[in-house]
């Protein structure tokens, strides 16, 4: 049985990444902040908007616990998802967990790519995203690092390099 889930800051990749590796291990892919809007009929920015973050955390725990539990999966979480409630000793007991590492300069670039709406960081000027990412990462740290299993994204940063990425992948997972 293959379950894996991928944790990490917002932009390290585990959508791209996730994404990739299910299609190679030929397995079916979930992405939990999809899995919610689609469960939710909202998007995460309309939740958070009408129901606020405690809401959505809760939201998310539930909806962790739905998808951790389907079998032959790949998962990539939200960036906030193993920092709240007991989500990361419950992911790690579910499956094989790995943390994206990715520094904050690979993070903050990563971000600017795509359109994708993040509320946690909508409003603030490119300094204040810089400063936020340096702080939030600190104290998140904490929570992914308790994965079992951590890869540095930080050297693979191209599109050709997210194949060398899923390679390593595979081979730290024996998959
Ligand atoms: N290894 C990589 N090399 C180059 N670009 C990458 C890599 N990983 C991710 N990216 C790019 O960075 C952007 C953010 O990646 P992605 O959306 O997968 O991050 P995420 O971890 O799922 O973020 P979030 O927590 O906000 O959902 C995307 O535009 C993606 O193409
Ligand atoms: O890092 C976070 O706390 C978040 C990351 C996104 O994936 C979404 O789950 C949401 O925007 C919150
Ligand atoms: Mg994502």
């Amino acid at each position: 049985m293959t379950r894996i889930i991928l944790i990490g800051y917002m932009g390290a990749g585990k959508t791209t990444i996730g994404k990739a590796l299910a299609q190679e291990l030929g397995v079916p892919f979930y992405d939990l902040d999809w899995y919610i809007e689609t469960r939710m009929r909202r998007t995460i920015k309309q939740i958070f908007d009408e129901k606020g973050e405690e809401e959505f955390r809760r939201i998310e725990h539930n909806m962790l616990h739905e998808v951790a539990e389907f079998e032959n999966v790949v998962v990539s979480c939200g960036g906030g998802t193993p920092c709240f409630y007991d989500n990361i000793d419950y992911m790690n007991s579910q499956a094989q967990v790995v943390y994206l590492k990715a520094s904050p300069e690979v993070l903050y670039e990563h971000l600017q790519m795509g359109r994708r709406v993040r509320p946690l960081l909508l409003g603030k000027s490119p300094d204040e995203v810089r400063t936020f990412i340096v702080e939030q990462l600190a104290l998140r740290e904490p929570f992914y690092s308790k994965a079992n299993y951590t890869l540095n994204v930080d050297l693979l940063d191209n599109f050709t390099k997210i194949q060398t990425t899923i390679e390593n992948l595979r081979k730290i997972l024996e998959r």
